[in-house]
């Protein structure tokens, strides 16, 4: 599996799902920083977290318009796999290539901390090394996660199981005291129609070795080397 990892300034989790990728492929992914306006050939493109152009204006708003993007988002439409994780999520639903947006936190604080996940589709690259109602351990760290649709859409996403993950309380169940940011339908993760494109709040990369003290997160690397090798 080919990686690229699209570099903004302002992002500071690309090293980190760089030395992923190289734990789970063998092979150092590209880094593409936003002003290129080619990508090389690749199996998985991920827009990494962190705080592109200081999230003035709207978390992810400016860097959706970078460059680089309007061939993520050719990919994409190509049927390449895009992994957004944090802010990476907020930059694929600016770019229009998730539906919905990522709000303020419930409780306007920045959230710093771990979480638990249930997957609810595993049947999709990035999920198929985990099962459907598993529930994982993934830290979060944002202060704009509150994901947000309007109930048509909402409907839509949950007909169409374009959930991946979401917020639980211990035990795997949904109420208010699991979902940390107030995001509607407790949604964590969420992919397109097709499932090829996948973005997520929770930070995998930083919980996919012992040394983090959660590899809970290996499950989707290892997924996506299976899926697309
Ligand atoms: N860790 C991140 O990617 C942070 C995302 C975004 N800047 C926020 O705080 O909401």
């Amino acid at each position: 599996m080919k990686a690229a990892v699209i570099v903004f300034p302002g992002s500071n989790c690309d090293r980190d799902v760089s030395v992923a990728l190289e734990h789970a492929t063998g092979a150092k992914p590209a880094m593409v920083w936003h002003r290129d306006s080619d990508l090389p050939p690749v199996d998985l493109i991920v827009v990494p977290g962190g705080f592109s152009y200081g999230d003035y204006l709207r978390s992810g708003a400016m860097a959706a318009k970078s460059p680089v993007m309007r061939e993520v988002v050719a990919r994409a439409r190509a049927g390449v796999r895009v992994l957004g994780i944090c802010n990476g999520f907020q930059i694929l639903t600016e770019a229009g290539l998730l539906p919905g947006a990522l709000m303020r936190n419930a409780g306007l604080k920045f959230i710093c901390r771990t979480v638990d996940l249930r997957v609810e589709n595993a049947e999709s690259a990035f999920t198929s090394a985990f099962s459907k109602g598993q529930v994982v351990r993934f830290p979060v760290a944002h202060h704009d996660g509150n994901y947000f649709a309007d109930s048509d859409t909402l409907a839509q996403i949950e007909d169409a199981g374009m959930v991946a993950f979401r917020y639980v309380a211990p035990g795997g169940v949904i109420d208010a005291s699991g979902n940390p940011n107030g995001s509607a339908n407790a949604i964590a993760g969420l992919f397109n129609e097709t499932r090829t494109v996948l973005g997520m709040m929770p930070h995998p990369e930083r919980a996919f070795e012992p040394l983090h003290g959660n590899t809970d997160g290996k499950a989707l690397f290892d997924g996506l080397v299976e899926a697309l090798s």
